[in-house]
C-alpha cells in the first residue's frame, strides 16, 4: 500500500526523548515538481562511526530516484539505533549523534541526523519509519504541492517515507528470528526500500526471498565499489592506523579529540543485536520499571 493512502488504524502513540526536537531545517517544505512523489530517505544504523560511504549512500540513492522513478526527495535523514542495540563496537549515542551531526552539516547540503531513536530505548526499524510517517505527514502536514494555474490553492501531499540500507541489512530480512513477518509486511510493504549493492551480501538472493514485495524494492549498483565499514574502522584506529580519507575529516578530528575506538569498546550481548535489544526492553515494561521518555506529540 502506498503512503498516500490513509489508514483507518489508530494513531500510533510514540515516546520521545527527553527535550526531543523533529529536525526539519533541511527538509524540502514545497515540491519543486507537482508531478512528483515526495521521498523522504531514513537510514538507520549504529554509524560507529559514520563513514563516506554511508553519506554516499544517499547520494547513490539520489541519482537513482531523479533516473529511475517518479520521486522526488525532499530530505535524507541518518536515524543512528539506540545505545540498546549493544553491537560490538557501538559507541555510546552521544558520541555518534555528534559525529553523525558534523558528518551532516558540514559535508552535505541536505542531510539531517534524528536523534529521535539514539537517545531512547530500542526501537524497530518498522517503528522508526512510523515516527517519520508521523513528524513529517501528520505533525508538518505533509510537503506543499505548488500550484500550477492562477487561482488555484496550494494542496499538501503527504511524503512517502522509505528506509535506504546496505544490501547486508536487506540479507539479515531472510534469517530466522531477526526480524518479524508483520514488521517485514509494514517495512516493505507500506514504506518500500532502497537498497544499495555492497561487497559480500548476495543481493539477488536476499531479494528472491523478498518476492513479495519486489514492487517496493529498489535495487542500486555500486558503479563505484567501495566496501568501507565501521568495523574496518574500529580496527584502524585500534591498531593506531590513519582512518583520513575514509570519513569526513570533522568526525576524524572528533574521533582524536575525544579519544574513540582505542579499545575493543563493549562486548557483545548477542548476535543478534535487534532481537537481544527487543527482549531487554520487553523487561524494562515489567511492572515498577521506569522510563524516562516523553509521551510523543508534534
Ligand atoms: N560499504 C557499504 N556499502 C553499502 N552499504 C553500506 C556500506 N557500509 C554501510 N552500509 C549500510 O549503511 C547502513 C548503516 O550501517 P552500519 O552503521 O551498521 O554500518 P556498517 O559499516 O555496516 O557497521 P559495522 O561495520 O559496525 O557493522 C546499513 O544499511 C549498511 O548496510
Ligand atoms: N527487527 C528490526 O526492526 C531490526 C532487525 C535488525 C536490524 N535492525 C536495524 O538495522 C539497523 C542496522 O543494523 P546492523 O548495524 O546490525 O546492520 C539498526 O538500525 C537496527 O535497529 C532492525
Amino acid at each position: 500500500m502506498s503512503s498516500e493512502t490513509t489508514t483507518s488504524s489508530p494513531p500510533p502513540q510514540f515516546s520521545n526523548p527527553p527535550n526531543y526536537q523533529f529536525p526539519a531545517h533541511r527538509l524540502s517544505h514545497v515540491l519543486r515538481n507537482p508531478d512528483k512523489q515526495p521521498v523522504v530517505l531514513v537510514a538507520c544504523g549504529s554509524f560507529s562511526p559514520i563513514t563516506y560511504l554511508h553519506l554516499r549512500m544517499f547520494e547513490m540513492a539520489k541519482d537513482y530516484v531523479r533516473q529511475n522513478t517518479d520521486f522526488e526527495i525532499v530530505g535524507g535523514y541518518l536515524s543512528p539505533v539506540s545505545d540498546q542495540y549493544k553491537k560490538p563496537g557501538l559507541l555510546n549515542a552521544h558520541h555518534r549523534v555528534n559525529m553523525c551531526n558534523l558528518a551532516a552539516e558540514q559535508t552535505s547540503q541536505w542531510l539531517m541526523v534524528d536523534p529521535w531513536e539514539a537517545f531512547q530505548s530500542y526501537q524497530r526499524t518498522a517503528v522508526v519509519l512510523d515516527h517519520f510517517e508521523h513528524e513529517i505527514n501528520t505533525c508538518l502536514g505533509g510537503i506543499a504541492v505548488p500550484s500550477t494555474s492562477p487561482g488555484e490553492p496550494e494542496t499538501r501531499r503527504p511524503a512517502r517515507i522509505m528506509l535506504l540500507a546496505g544490501s547486508d541489512l536487506i540479507a539479515t530480512m531472510s534469517e530466522p528470528g531477526v526480524w518479524s513477518e508483520p514488521d517485514l509486511d509494514h517495512i516493505l510493504g507500506r514504506y518500500g526500500v532502497l537498497i544499495i549493492e555492497r561487497a559480500g551480501a548476495d543481493v539477488d538472493q536476499a531479494v528472491d526471498t523478498l518476492a513479495r514485495w519486489r514492487h517496493n524494492i529498489h535495487l542500486i549498483h555500486q558503479l563505484v565499489q567501495n566496501d568501507v565499514s565501521s568495523t574496518k574502522v574500529r580496527l584502524f584506529l585500534r591498531r593506531g592506523l590513519s582512518v583520513r580519507y575514509l570519513l569526513p575529516a570533522p568526525v576524524v578530528d572528533y574521533i582524536e579529540q575525544h579519544g574513540l575506538y582505542m579499545d575493543d569498546g563493549p562486548s557483545p550481548h548477542s548476535a543478534a543485536g535487534a532481537v537481544q535489544a527487543e527482549r531487554e526492553k520487553g523487561k524494562e515494561k515489567e511492572p515498577g520499571a521506569s522510563s524516562s521518555a516523553a509521551a510523543g506529540g508534534c
